[in-house]
């Protein structure tokens, strides 16, 4: 059993305050979503809390124990940015082999992918890049997962199983996700915030979701 505390994170870009007095604590076990409108600082947090980006002002620790940018290691945390992150001359085999992830067990999950062991990185959709990067990401060893849109490319029937794997994967993990298909979100979490004017608000009710702007229950749109 782990614990990730997030405090303190303050972040501005010119006039603008991006993060201000965040908190958020995460266990294994635990799934926190994290909501919010385009541009209000979601993966700048999850960026801050990586060591990718380092601001003035923060606390990220885990079992109490302050967890400084140049100690972060794979075995503590790992991190699914928004973009593609694996590079793409790399084989399948290679990749699996490098994070200690099982591709027959991959293969269980997704049997789509059967024959392309032997593949190139380069040669996937992007909805095939983006299920092996956060399959890698979410399956390997470690104890805090951050997850920056894991359910963006994908299909209904491959958000479903990435939802089912989050929901095996927290038995023995922490896992902040933050994506635009918030009701996915909703269902996978635990907890779940909204994070505006560089503060988290909690998320008790659907309501909340309206009152904090991010929804307009009237219509049901979602924000993407
Ligand atoms: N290097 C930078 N210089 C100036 N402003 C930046 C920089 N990086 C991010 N920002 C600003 O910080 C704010 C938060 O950006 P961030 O990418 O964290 O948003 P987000 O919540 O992840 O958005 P989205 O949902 O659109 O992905 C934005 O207004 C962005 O323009």
């Amino acid at each position: 059993m782990h614990r990730l505390d997030i405090s303190n994170l303050r972040l501005e870009y010119g006039f603008k305050r991006v993060l201000w007095d965040v908190f958020l604590r995460c266990e294994t076990g635990k799934v926190l979503g994290l909501l919010g409108r385009n541009g209000c600082g979601k993966t700048c947090l999850m960026k801050a809390v990586y060591g990718e980006l380092k601001l003035r002002d923060q606390y990220v620790g885990i079992d109490g124990k302050v967890l400084l940018t140049s100690e972060r290691r794979p075995e503590d945390m790992r991190y699914l940015p928004q973009h593609d992150f694996i590079p793409s001359g790399l084989s399948v085999k290679r990749v699996f082999g490098d994070f200690g992830v099982d591709f027959e067990r991959f293969v269980t999950d997704f049997p789509e992918f059967e024959q392309v062991y032997r593949k190139r990185i380069k040669a996937f959709s992007s909805g095939e890049r983006r299920i092996i990067e956060a399959y890698l990401i979410l399956t390997s060893e470690t104890k805090f997962c951050l997850l920056d849109e894991p359910f963006s490319f994908l299909m209904p029937l491959h958000v479903q199983k990435m939802k089912e794997i989050i929901h095996r994967e927290k038995a023995t993990k922490g896992i902040l996700i933050t994506d635009h298909y918030f009701e996915d979100v909703m269902e996978v979490s635990d907890e779940l915030f909204v994070l505006r004017g560089g503060k988290t608000w909690k998320v008790n009710e659907r309501k909340d979701l309206e009152l904090l702007q991010y929804i307009k229950e009237s219509d049901g749109i979602q924000d993407r």
